[in-house]
């Protein structure tokens, strides 16, 4: 019998569901159907668990292989992953005489973040298990370059990255041989494209002669790339127009996989897509629902809702989305520290739960930590910006709440896509403030639409007379702001943030970077999120504060700063100046 043995336990829970499909998400036909090798299908099967393509893969995958350009659209959590992977492994592994580190560079796959390039890198890992010579190895911000540079020197077949530090690579790492390479891969090209990463893209795009229609590439210093050979594929959930420039770019004669018909010009070779409002699949079997809260309960009805979720099942994963880093840190330290006051004969955390932070400001060894550790525990929550909204693949999250709305309607799909993943299990819960219920409408437009989530049903379950509150309002309906349990959580949480000044300072920062988010939203969406119908007094009560704290002060303490900074930096480069001119 074959290698039968399994390497985690929730492979064979992975193989029954593959097999059940009741999502029609499944191929009805093999990987080895597909052209791959045998070996790899063999350890798809055996050691990953994969026992059928999904329906992307099934139609992707061949076009891969076959060494065509490629465009591909296809919901989140449907494996498009492997579509590229697969094919760039099983023609690797093919190549005679065998490949070696010393031939330097033959896939390259672009990533927005740095959790997702280990990701990706993760899975590459998985799928070379049996072509040893076939070596995956990534670059990405806040890693340290001069390690990177030894492992470019000494060869990596497969290459993940995030563009920043690829770019710095192409132009400062001289032993980076990419003389070889046959595969660009844009993954989540859109959000790649949403960073600011566009002109960099093309810098890259001109250093690996891999701009479309560029005879010999402009600002190459090897100038020894082989031509001709080249295949390129974008994908993401939400392929939009915005990605038409770099498709163009980079693209020739692309097959359009999962862009539905009215979405692509035939006519028009340069207009791939032309959806001026996109449609997204969503899962079918995602529960979608929203709630509308005042801004000065917002805390309050989070922590009830939380609550309410880890009583409902103790094991489970949650993710919680805020727009700010300080949004993130001053919930995480909040959820982590604290308890009901002990008139309610309750010392104990109010959430029981394991609480992880992911944001863009944390050190580099911190973020991988979270990723990791939120990643291998089976009841967590996460508290994240939009670093953890794509791509990544949490295994059995259950819930995700968007706290802080997204911005477009593309976040939205990804921050939710980080549940239901393969025909599993999710619900998502939006917030909104009675102020953005226009927001609503603006999702409908992109083919989504939600349902309104039972509140008050979740807030009269808590238990009041553990609280020692009289229970007698549910003789008569009460506005959310005068539901005893708000009321008794928002006193509860205020004294909680009043009476220690680390939370105080958290609380501010949060709050002023809060509202700084809130001005920052773009286009159309400026208009359901004004800065100047908030009521900055609820907003600041939504971060347990008592007052307001002056926004004012908070902007002229932080121009101060930059100029002490600036300042102290121009000094210091007179002195090493000075000391430069003074051996010379
Ligand atoms: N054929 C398959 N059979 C079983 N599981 C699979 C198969 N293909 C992929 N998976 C699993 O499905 C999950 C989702 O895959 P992946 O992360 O590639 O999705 P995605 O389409 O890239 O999602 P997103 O759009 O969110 O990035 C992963 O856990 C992966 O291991």
């Amino acid at each position: 019998m074959k290698a039968a043995k399994r390497e985690k336990g929730d492979v064979e829970k992975k193989s029954s569901k593959d097999e059940e499909d009741t999502n029609g998400l499944f191929a009805s036909c093999s990987f080895s159907d597909l052209g791959l090798h045998a070996t790899l299908c063999e350890h798809l099967q055996d050691k990953m668990g994969f026992q059928k393509p999904t329906k992307i893969q099934a139609e992707a995958i061949p076009v891969a292989i076959s060494g065509r350009h490629a465009l591909v659209k296809a919901a989140t959590g449907t494996g498009k992953t492997l579509v590229y992977l697969a094919p760039i492994i099983h023609l690797l592994q093919m190549r005679q005489p065998r490949i070696d580190r010393s031939d330097g560079t033959f896939a390259l796959v672009l990533v927005p973040t740095r959790e997702l390039c280990m990701q990706v890198h993760g899975i590459a890992q998985k799928l070379v298990h049996r072509f040893h010579w076939i070596v995956p190895g990534y670059i990405m911000g806040g890693e340290n370059r001069a390690k990177e540079k030894a492992r470019l020197r000494k060869g990596i077949s497969i290459l993940i990255a995030t563009p920043g530090r690829l770019l710095d690579h192409l132009k400062n790492t001289s032993s980076f041989n990419y003389s070889n390479l046959r595969w660009i891969v844009f993954d989540e090209a859109d959000m790649i494209l949403e960073l600011g990463f566009g002109k960099a893209l093309e810098e890259i795009l001109d250093f690996l002669g891999s701009r479309a229609g560029a005879s010999e590439q402009a600002g190459n210093k090897k100038g020894d790339v082989k031509k001709g050979s080249r295949q390129n594929l974008l994908l993401s959930a939400t392929l939009n127009e915005k990605v038409n420039r770099l498709a163009n770019l980079s693209l020739d004669k692309p097959v359009r996989i999962g862009l539905d018909e009215n979405a692509v010009s035939p006519d028009n070779e340069e207009l791939f897509i032309k959806d001026s409002v996109d449609s997204y699949n969503l899962p079918d079997q995602l529960l979608q629902r929203y709630v509308k809260v005042p801004c000065g309960s917002r805390l309050s009805v989070l922590l009830s809702i939380l609550r309410a979720l880890f009583e409902r099942e103790v094991s489970q994963k949650v993710v919680v989305f805020l727009s700010t880093c300080d949004g993130v840190d001053f919930h995480y330290t909040l959820l982590n520290e604290f308890k009901l006051q002990p008139e309610t004969n309750q010392s104990s955390k109010f959430l029981n739960c394991k609480v992880f932070r992911l944001h863009g400001n944390l050190k580099q060894e911190d973020r991988a930590k979270a990723f990791q550790g939120y990643k291998t525990e089976k009841s967590a929550l996460l508290l994240s910006t939009d670093v953890a909204a794509r791509g990544l693949d949490f295994p059995r999250v259950r819930c995700i709440l968007q706290y802080d709305s997204p911005g477009e309607a593309s976040e939205y799909v990804h921050r939710v896509g980080r549940t239901a993943r393969l025909g599993e299990k999710g619900e998502a819960l939006l917030f909104l403030q009675p102020i953005e219920s226009a927001y609503l409408r603006d999702l409908e437009l992109h083919g989504v639409s939600l349902k309104e989530y039972p509140l008050e049903k979740v807030l009269d379950s808590f238990p009041l007379s553990r609280q020692g509150i009289k229970n007698s309002y549910k003789k008569q309906p009460v506005s959310l702001e005068m539901h005893p349990w708000i009321l008794f959580l928002e006193r509860a949480l205020e004294s909680f943030v009043s009476s220690e000044p680390t939370m105080r300072k958290l609380a501010r920062d949060a709050f002023c970077s809060w509202v700084g988010g809130y001005t920052a939203h773009r286009g159309d969406l400026k208009k359901i999120f004004v800065v100047k119908k908030l009521h900055l007094g609820h907003v600041a009560k939504s971060f347990g504060l008592k007052e307001q704290p002056s926004l004012v002060g908070r902007v002229q303490a932080k121009k101060r700063k930059r100029e002490e900074k600036k300042e102290k930096s121009f000094k210091q480069r007179k002195v090493t100046a000075k000391k430069y001119l003074s051996s010379s």
